[in-house]
Order: structure tokens, then sequence, then C-alpha cells
């Protein structure tokens, strides 16, 4: 099977100071370190063959939009080494949007950008209009745009874009329904094509639509990563007895991971 991504021991470090007083005085103190070390990730590793499509689960702040931003090239690793064969396309809601320039501006910012001719740029830029269906709203900058219609923008410049590996972060849950079905025909097309796709949601039913691997992250580790039949029961069965937990339990499993993230 061909490589798509291959991801090995990756960390993803972030410093975090208590008052504005610490990262100020780590910045500018030569041989003495402020504040924390955390880690949103910490010795992940993983394979997808090309054509995979596979689903991040895990409760919040387990490491999910981090690792898709670091697959997307969007934010850097600490350490460890991440293989991308060809270009990836992050669909996140506010992902990339420059929000003083207008809809059909930062369309053809990010084609530009992407290396497109400009008789190229021409074609794409009506389709992805048509898709958005953003209608005159297409020129007025996005900073007056709703979630809905960033999440729009965003998801139409991505998918028409046509990259060879597609990362879906939770931009779905803010679309209108009409909208997400295009949507998820949209993607099953891309499925279809044989391209390799992440897809992040809190819903495990259009995790059971999509997915055929699931990678299931637990305060920045892989705690499993499989097929989905082996591997989404258990997170389910995990959730219900997380949901079942009293306050007070949650605080105490919450707080020992933190511990963890904290210490490495
Ligand atoms: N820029 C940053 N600086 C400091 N900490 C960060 C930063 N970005 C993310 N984190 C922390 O990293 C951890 C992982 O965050 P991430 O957003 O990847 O989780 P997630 O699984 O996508 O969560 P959710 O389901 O809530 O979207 C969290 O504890 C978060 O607070």
């Amino acid at each position: 099977m061909e490589k798509s991504v291959v991801i090995e021991d990756l960390s993803k470090k972030y410093k975090l100071y208590n008052n504005r007083k610490e990262r100020l005085l780590d910045l500018i103190v030569p041989g003495k370190s402020y504040g924390h070390d955390f880690y949103a990730l910490h010795n992940v590793s993983f394979t997808v063959d090309k054509g995979d499509i596979v689903g991040f689960v895990g409760v919040n702040g387990s490491g999910k939009s981090t690792l898709s931003n670091i697959i997307a090239g969007v934010i850097p690793e600490t350490t460890g080494s991440v293989f991308v064969d060809g270009q990836a396309s992050l669909i996140a809601v506010n992902a990339g949007l420059d929000r003083k320039l207008t809809g059909r501006e930062n369309i053809e910012l990010k084609l530009l950008m992407l290396g497109f001719s400009k008789h190229e740029i021409r074609t794409l830029e009506k389709d992805i209009i048509e898709f958005s269906e953003l209608e005159q709203f297409i020129d007025q900058p996005v900073k007056s745009y709703s979630s809905g219609m960033k999440s729009r923008l965003g998801f139409s410049i991505s998918i028409n874009i046509d990259p060879d590996i597609l990362l879906i972060d939770e931009a779905l849950s803010v679309g209108d329904k009409t909208f997400s079905e295009k949507s998820i025909e949209k993607m099953l097309e891309f499925k279809q094509s044989g391209k390799t796709m992440f897809f992040v949601s809190h819903s495990l039913g259009q995790m059971k639509r999509f997915c055929e691997k699931i990678l299931w992250l637990e305060f920045g580790e892989v705690k499993m990563y499989g097929s989905t039949e082996e591997v989404l029961p258990k997170y389910e069965d995990f959730l219900k007895n997380y949901k079942k937990m009293s306050k007070e339990d949650k605080k105490i499993f919450r707080k020992k991971a933190l511990e963890k993230q904290f210490k490495k």
C-alpha cells in the first residue's frame, strides 16, 4: 500500500505562562526559563495509506485540531517527523480566511498562493462562489460573515481546489442542513476518487458513515488506532462511562491527565 501520511513520535509543546510578566521575562532574560511546558500532543505515531478515511476522536482538548493543523502544515510540530505525500487542505471554521478581505478576495488570494494560473483561477473562482451560495455577500468583508457563512466559504474553497489530502475539522457542524448535505455529497465524491481524508467531528454518526479508520486521542496521546468497527464501539463505551461519572470524578480524571501533559 502506498503511504499518504506517516507520523512518527510527534510532539507539540506549548509554553504556558501565569501572567504577561512571565511571558515577557521568558523572552528577555537569557539562560533562564519561565512558564510551564504543556504537551498538546505527545509521541504520536500512526500511518495512513492512500485512500484511507481516518476519523480523529477524543474528548475536548485531546489534541484533534492540533494534529489536523500539523498535518495541513498550518502549525509546525515541536519534535518528531511528519511525512505528507501531496498537497493537504484543511477545512475548519475560521481556518485560513483573512477577515479584512472580501470572500472573493480570499478565494483569489488562496488560489494565487497555491500557484494556480490566471485562467484556472477564473474557472475555479466561479465554481467556488456558486458552491458557497454566498451570492452578493461574496463581495463583503469576511468579518461581516456569520460562522455558517465563513464555514461555507472555507469548505467551498478547500473542496474545489481538489487537494490530494482533505482534512475536515468540525466544519460541517456550523452550516445549515441543506449545505451540510451538499457538502457530504461532495465528500463522498472525494472519497470515491480514492483520495485520503481526515475527519474531526463529535458526531459519531458522521464518523460511522465516513471513516474506515479511527484514531482515538486521549489528552495528547494515542489511545487506540484501528478500523472503525474495532475502535468506535470502545470509544462509545468510554464516553458512556465518562458521562456517567460524577462531576468530582470527571475533575479528577481531567486533573490526572493534565498533570501528565504538563510534566513530560
Ligand atoms: N496556541 C496554543 N497555546 C497553548 N495551548 C494550546 C494552543 N492550542 C491548543 N492548545 C491546547 O492544546 C490542547 C489540545 O487542543 P486541541 O484544540 O487540539 O484539542 P481538540 O481535541 O481539538 O479539542 P476540541 O474537541 O475542544 O476541539 C488543549 O489543552 C489546548 O488548550
